[in-house]
């Protein structure tokens, strides 16, 4: 049954930010037509990879990757707080698909998920109950990483389980491109950082907001050239994206964890989600990209892309 695909950068600057006039209007129009896109193809089922910052996913326990057979999201940067629709049938088998096509995935049956999966729900269907959904979390920021060929072939194998599913399936990849936001690591983290990445303490509304102001503010600094965080990286993003719309995914699985992090920065392990979703289209079969869209947009620190693709040849899904 068909697939299609949409990969997006987040951020959750969006709302706290304002890049120049002409850029949020480039962003706007982006967003309309994957909005359209979406609308026309009428999915019946959302399969989202997606990352994490230290809200659901900790270094207590940490997988590479993760389906979520219920989720509930945390409402961080004022992102919708509620709990998804997910199909937890199909998530189990799902579950039970991949791992018996020899990938190692975790399961959880309580995930909690942050604004690197619902903001692209937000941004394409208005809100984030509006679709059945299986979340499928994907480490993009906690070192150490697994190989790029994994996360493919991780891909792939839930690509081969939805491709024989009776349902329209939109895949999404979220997070990316080049970005180096404020994020905690833990070689430099401080000990009250460390007890942040270690494991839940729900914050209390005060924490959660100084932890976001703090990144409000970095994104101000960076955009006046005063952050000391990564520059974006353009022709990164670009020869990734270009490899992505070549259909050579295989090209990527070279890519190295500490290269990634040295060229694109920390957060560009978020892309990880992108060769997820891409390798799962791939395994219906050989696909078009429809729509491309890059900016980098330090106000937002994300080298913020957007992708739509589809299986190639299906000029209308069929409903
Ligand atoms: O505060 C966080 O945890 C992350 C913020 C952020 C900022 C910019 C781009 C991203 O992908 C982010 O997750
Ligand atoms: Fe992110």
């Amino acid at each position: 049954m068909p697939v299609a695909l949409v990969c997006m950068s987040h951020s959750p600057l969006l709302r706290f930010a304002e890049p120049p006039a002409e850029v949020r209007a480039a962003v706007d129009d982006a967003f309309g037509r994957v909005r359209e896109f979406v609308a026309d193809y009428d999915p019946t089922l959302v399969v989202s990879f997606a990352p994490d910052h230290y809200n659901g996913f900790f270094y207590e326990l940490m997988p590479p990757f993760c389906v979520g057979y219920e989720a509930e999201s945390v409402g961080d940067y004022g992102t919708q707080l509620a709990t998804l629709d997910v199909a937890t049938d199909v998530a189990e088998r799902l579950a039970a698909h991949v791992m018996g096509h020899d990938i190692d995935m975790a399961i959880s049956r309580r995930m909690r998920v942050d604004h690197g999966a619902v903001q692209p729900l937000e941004v394409l269907f208005g809100g984030i109950t509006a679709k059945r959904v299986v979340p499928v979390f994907v480490n993009g920021v906690a070192r150490p990483f697994t190989s790029m060929r994994r996360i493919g072939q991780m891909g792939a194998a839930v690509g081969d389980f939805v491709r024989g599913l009776d349902e329209r399936v939109l895949v999404i990849g979220s997070g990316g491109l080049s970005h180096d936001p404020p994020v905690p690591q833990w070689a430099t983290a401080n000990p009250a950082q460390r007890e942040m990445l270690l494991s839940l303490t729900e914050p209390t509304n005060e924490a959660r907001r100084a932890r976001e102001q703090r990144v409000i503010d970095a994104a101000k600094r960076f955009a006046a050239g005063e952050a000391d965080i990564m520059d974006l990286n353009p022709s990164w993003d670009e020869a990734f994206m270009d490899l992505l719309a070549s259909g050579q995914l295989e090209k990527i699985d070279g890519y190295q964890p500490a290269e990634m992090a040295a060229e694109a920065g920390n957060s560009a392990h978020e892309v990880r989600t992108w060769v997820a979703a891409f390798n799962a289209l791939a395994a219906s079969g050989p696909y078009e990209v429809i729509d491309r869209f890059y900016r980098p947009i330090p106000e937002f620190i994300a080298g913020f892309g957007v992708m739509t693709a589809r299986v190639a040849g299906v000029e209308t899904c069929p409903r």
